[in-house]
């Protein structure tokens, strides 16, 4: 087994990605070098975990450019990058990341044509532009990760150590590693600042159980498995500290699409005078939308409630709703931890995403 826990392995402009539908049993990178397999490995959720998907989106067509023949001009390779970006952005529907990445990938690609418009722009250097800023998206992308969970764990008193809910998969496994929820987890873990952690099995797709899990021993961190359904009993039973969860969409007002079952645990939470974060970078902020209400919830296959490793459990001919996320009012969150700080709330319980985005910004 490999020492480090990597969903994403880029060397020599080679992709492989961890199948994560064959863990904890199976440990097996695949070959992802084309934007085919990228969607296929997105797609299926081979990969997933949205910080993970974009940069899984970026460098699998990095690879297929890096191979591919010289029979293209400066317009005709534009034109394939951007249609294999359009491709992309139809593998999964809710994380922004993925459509942010695209979208900020044009943009580069295109503010280099504009820039060297009447001179000798080659299609080898627009190639060369797009692999190199695929590459730095990895690399960014775990710093990120860091700063989340240093800012993370400053939201607990350093008095004393803390015990935290979590749910679905945040870790190294979602992202190019470390994590964010998971990743201030793994802070307060290394800061000896966490007593305990817990885990929802997050049905249906168990990543909770079968991702988060296995990272929460791989790493010999104290923590307990718990299903969906006990959430609530072990907020009143075992003296919760905080829930931090991650997202796949924060949008303007601070609603926040993430793994179905957060927004219960939210309103257990807030029950209970539990605080409840949502850790998430910057790239899966989409202040573009107002409110939770405008994100498209994608639904999944029925076959992950009727059935568990191929083997039917559910009874034959019922009806299957199977919504993937769902949205968590940002009225019920603490507050949202980002690489740039925690998005605090005003006084009236409102989050304000865009001014702290801007007001960073001018700072930077
Ligand atoms: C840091 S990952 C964010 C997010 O991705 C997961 O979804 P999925 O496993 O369906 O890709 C989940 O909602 C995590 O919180």
């Amino acid at each position: 087994m490999s020492q480090n826990l990597e969903a994403i392995r880029y060397k020599n402009n080679k992709l492989e990605i961890l199948n994560q539908l064959l863990l904890p049993d199976l440990f097996t990178y695949e070959d992802c070098s084309s934007a085919t397999q990228g969607w296929e490995a997105i797609h299926t959720m081979k990969v997933r975990g949205a910080p993970a998907i974009a940069i899984t989106a970026a460098l699998s067509l990095a690879c297929e450019l890096y191979n591919l023949e010289d029979q293209f001009n400066l317009q005709s390779l534009k034109k394939y990058i951007f249609d294999k970006l359009d491709y992309l952005c139809t593998s999964r529907p809710t994380a922004v990341n993925l459509f942010r990445m695209c979208d900020e990938m044009k943009f580069i690609i295109e503010k280099e044509c504009l820039s060297h418009e009447n001179k000798n722009l080659t299609a080898q250097y627009l190639k060369n532009i797009f692999i190199e800023n695929a590459e730095k998206l990895l690399v960014k992308d775990i710093q990120d990760n860091m700063a989340i969970g240093r800012f993370g764990a400053e939201c607990f008193a350093a008095s004393k150590k803390v015990k935290i809910l979590t749910h679905c998969n945040t870790g190294s496994l979602a992202t190019s590693g470390y994590g964010t929820a998971l990743g201030i987890i793994r802070f307060l873990h290394a800061q000896n600042k966490l007593e305990h952690a817990f885990a929802t099995e997050t049905r249906p797709y168990n990543q909770g159980a079968r991702l988060t899990a296995f990272e929460l021993v791989f790493e010999k961190i104290p923590a307990t498995l718990i299903t969906d359904s006990m959430a609530s009993f072990l907020m009143k039973e075992k003296g919760i500290d905080g829930v931090i969860v991650g997202a796949d969409r924060v949008v303007a007002n601070g609603d926040t699409a993430n793994k179905i079952g957060t927004y219960q645990l939210a309103i257990a939470a807030a029950y209970h005078n539990i605080p409840f974060y949502v850790a998430a970078p910057i790239t899966s902020i989409d202040c573009s939308k107002l409110s939770g209400a405008e994100i498209h919830i994608e639904e999944r296959p029925k076959q992950e409630l009727t059935h568990i490793n191929g083997v039917q459990i559910a009874a034959k001919g019922i009806d299957v709703w199977n919504p993937s996320f769902d949205i968590t009012p940002g009225i019920l969150i603490t507050g949202i931890v980002t690489e740039w700080g925690v998005i605090p709330k005003n006084n009236k319980g409102e989050f304000n995403v865009k001014e702290f985005l801007l007001k960073k910004q001018n700072l930077n």
